[in-house]
């Protein structure tokens, strides 16, 4: 299935910028393994906002529930999630 998922990142101003650095490491190295295995296809900046709009490719919605759950900075966003299917006119085979 596919997911629409917009996820806007509220770091706390009083949260050390060592400890901010570190989470935002192992958040790129989380989505970038996730990007290699194809579930994460797409991730987009939003200009002049520190958020994101990624399409993932997952199983269902308890797949999708881990993945997001376990994202670094997860209590740091608030995560919006739209569920996504192929349009009847689309005419590209890889929109589904
Ligand atoms: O910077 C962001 O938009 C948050 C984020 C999600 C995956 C990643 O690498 O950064």
């Amino acid at each position: 299935m596919l997911y629409h998922v917009f996820m806007d990142v509220k770091i706390p101003r009083d949260l050390p910028a060592e400890e901010a650095a570190e989470i935002i490491a192992r958040e790129k190295a989380y989505s970038q393994d996730l990007q290699r295995s194809g579930k994460w296809r797409h991730i987009w900046r939003v200009a002049g906002q520190y958020a994101n709009i990624s399409i993932f490719d997952v199983r269902d919605n308890a797949e999708l529930h881990e993945i997001l759950s376990g994202l670094p900075l997860f209590p740091f966003m608030d995560i919006k999630v739209t569920p996504l299917l192929r349009h009847p006119s689309a005419v590209r085979e890889d929109d589904s």
